[in-house]
């Protein structure tokens, strides 16, 4: 099956400091990608490459098939990106930025009304519709972010921590969320919290420095006698220098 994420060779570089080095990867229709590593390893850089934000020094990225730098429109029609952080335009309520959202989309009339009203049923925030987005609490600014990225139905969401600052039960519903849109799109989501990898991911990509360390399924990644953290620490912390 042909792959809806393709990440070939995608290098950046800021001044002399190399973020994301030499990464290749795809992420095909059905499969839900962890993307695992430690603070700064590359995992936002590569994401922002994926949607737009950042300009890659070198190697190429598509999203159904379509170049994010050649033909960034495309690409971002077949995208929905949740960033890290909150959404922009705090003063804005919940339906009025996503309203905003919708028409930016391209979106007129009943339709514009209907994907509005499926985001906001979608990432259950029925009950915080008419408040500013700034009175959120951190989880549910989260979720307005989540809405925004499902709001046109893309084929392929890279979503930056989306479970950061969700309580258990909102990470719970956010997981069920991502499983049930799984089998239709190619999911790309980064996250520190290691069980959620193997509570919704197909595979795993574990970063650092920039590099790809590893890519599998959760299950191959983990021999029975460690966990995923023992793998990602064993991959991810630098060894000590021997005591003289
Ligand atoms: N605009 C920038 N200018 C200079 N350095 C940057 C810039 N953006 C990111 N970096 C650096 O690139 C490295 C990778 O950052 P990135 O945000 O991609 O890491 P991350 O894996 O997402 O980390 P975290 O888990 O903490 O979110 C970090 O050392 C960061 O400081």
């Amino acid at each position: 099956m042909a792959a809806l994420i393709e990440i070939e060779r995608l290098t950046k570089r800021f001044g002399a400091f190399t973020a994301v080095d030499d990464v290749s990867f795809t992420v095909a229709r059905g499969e839900v990608v962890g993307f695992l590593g430690p603070n700064g390893a590359g995992k936002s850089t590569t994401m922002k490459m994926l949607s737009g934000f950042v300009t890659p020094t070198a190697g190429t990225a598509r999203i159904c098939g379509k170049d994010v730098v050649d033909d960034p429109v495309a690409a971002k029609r077949s995208l929905g990106y949740l960033p890290e952080g909150a959404p922009t335009y705090p003063e804005m309520t919940v339906t009025g930025f996503l309203d905003f959202v919708a028409r930016i989309r391209g979106y007129r009339g009943i339709e514009r009304k209907e994907r509005v009203e499926d985001a906001i049923d979608l990432t259950q925030l029925e009950g915080v519709r008419l408040q500013p987005i700034e009175t959120l609490s951190k989880g549910f600014k989260r979720r307005v972010g989540l809405a925004q990225a499902l709001l046109h139905d893309p084929p392929v969401l890279v979503l930056d921590e989306p479970t950061d600052g969700l309580d258990p039960n909102q990470k719970h519903e956010v997981r069920q969320l991502i499983r049930r849109m799984a089998p239709e799109k190619a999911i790309l989501i980064s996250t520190h919290i290691l069980e959620e990898v193997e509570a919704v991911c197909t595979r795993a990509i574990i970063i650092a420095g920039g590099k790809v360390l590893a890519d599998d399924k959760p299950s191959a990644l983990t021999p029975t006698d460690k966990t995923l953290e023992e793998v990602f620490r064993e991959l991810t912390v630098p060894a000590q220098p021997e005591a003289a």
